[in-house]
Order: C-alpha cells, then structure tokens, then sequence
C-alpha cells in the first residue's frame, strides 16, 4: 500500500508538490494526470526516494520513505519511461542481473517464464536488448518488476512512444498486475489509457491534486472534458 499525506516538495518560492493526500491500496491502479509540470514526476520520485519532501509524509506499507535507505525500496519496482537496461545482455541476463540487485536467484527455465508471462516471445529471450523495441523493453521491465516480487508498482509515463498494440499488450499486464494485488500509481498524459487502465483517476494541477475518482465512474469523453476544463 502507498500512501502520502500533506506531502509537498518546495524549490524556492515555488511549490513541485502541494499537500498531497493520497491512498493506493493493493489491487488498484491509481493514474495520474496533468499537464507538463503538474507534479506527477515528482510524486513518483518522492514515493521512490529520490527525493527528500519539504514536509509531508510518502509511506509504503506503513513505512515512511527515506531517501538512500534501503527498507521501503525493497517494496517497489519502478518502470520509467524508458526502460534502463544493458544493451549487450539478453534479455535473460539482464532479468538474471537486476533479479540478483534486488536480492532473487531464479534459474534460466524460470527467468523464461517470467518473460514469457510478460509476453517477450521465447525467440527474443537469449538475444542481446540493443535490438529491441520500446515495447519489448517495457515487457523485460515488467519482468523485472515480477522478480522482484515487490508490493508497490510506480511508473512514469510508461506508455509514451508505444503503438496501440503494444500499449494493449502493456495494458493488459498491469491490469494483471493490479488482480495479483498490486498497489500501482502510474503518471500517464494518455486519457483514454488512464480509463481503461486506472481504478482510479487523479487530475493534478500546479502541484496539487485537484480530482479523484473511480475509473468506473467516467468515460473517456468526459475526462477529457474535465481534464480541458481543469488545467
Ligand atoms: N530540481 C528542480 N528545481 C526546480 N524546480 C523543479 C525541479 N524539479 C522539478 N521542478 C519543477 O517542479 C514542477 C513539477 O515537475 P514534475 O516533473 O513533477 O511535473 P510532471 O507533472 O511530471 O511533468 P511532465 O508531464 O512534463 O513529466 C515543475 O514546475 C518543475 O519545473
């Protein structure tokens, strides 16, 4: 579970991040919205620890976030917008790698079944990544993420640069994530996405969060609308 209370990030006079009050609880996919500058990248960061906040609180599983300490990290993966992974490792090796960092030993038949549950063709396993896509990429960091066992899913624009089909394919694996029970918060620019992905839906505006709501509740079309009408 991932929570921020009152958190906020102030550089100078202006605010990144105001008063945060948020809840995700396992099993939903919280979106965040907003124009550039909003806030969403530093919420993520704030919740990865990153960051120190000005003042306010981000906890994961009851615990407070403190940067450079190692206790809630354990609890979180991280997909950024572009997957950092090392181009002349295959796929397996990188999985093997970023696995061993975060503290698992798999074996190889079981590195495959992770990539093969995140939907990189079995062809694609033992080849080196500099060949790859964005979106197959994005499946070997899903992957990471699912070795890595962790509670907490954060991901940073994750669909940015993908084709419909491959932002299909990612969709479904979170959407599969969030019924293992997952607690996921996912900042995202694409609308239609956000409602087909999200449980739940926050537009942020100059650091705050100025709406929630459940994604059952709203259509594409009209978030689009409140989101016009409010940034
Ligand atoms: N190191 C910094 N020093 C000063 N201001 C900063 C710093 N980092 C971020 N900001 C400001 O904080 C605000 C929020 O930025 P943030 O990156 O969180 O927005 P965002 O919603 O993720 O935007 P985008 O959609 O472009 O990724 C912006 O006004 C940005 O200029």
């Amino acid at each position: 579970m991932l929570q921020a209370i009152s958190l906020s990030k102030q550089y100078q006079s202006s605010y990144a991040l105001k008063e945060l009050n948020l809840q995700v609880n396992a099993g939903e996919i919280c979106c965040l919205l907003g124009q550039n500058g909003a806030g969403k990248t530093t919420t993520i960061n704030l919740f990865l620890g990153f960051m120190a906040p000005t003042s306010g609180k981000a906890l994961i599983n009851g615990q407070e976030v403190v940067p450079g300490a190692a206790a809630t990290r354990k609890h979180v993966a991280y997909i950024p917008e572009v997957v950092m992974l090392y181009g002349h490792l295959t796929a397996i090796d990188n999985l093997d790698y970023f696995s061993r960092l975060a503290g698992f030993r798999y074996d190889t038949i079981r590195l495959s079944e992770l990539l093969a549950q995140c939907g990189l063709h079995p062809d694609k396993h033992r080849q080196p990544l500099k060949g790859f896509s964005k979106g197959m990429r994005q499946k070997v960091g899903i992957a990471i993420a699912l070795a890595k066992n962790a509670a907490v899913i954060l991901m940073d624009e994750p669909t940015s640069g993908l084709d419909p089909r491959a932002t299909d394919e990612f969709t479904g694996l979170v959407k599969e994530l969030g019924q293992q029970g997952k607690a996921i918060l996912m900042a995202t620019h694409d609308i239609f996405n956000a409602v087909n992905i999200g449980t739940h839906i926050g537009i942020m505006k100059q650091g705050q969060l100025v709406h929630t709501m459940q994604a059952g509740d709203i259509n594409a079309n009209d978030l689009q609308q409140l989101y016009l009408q409010t940034i």
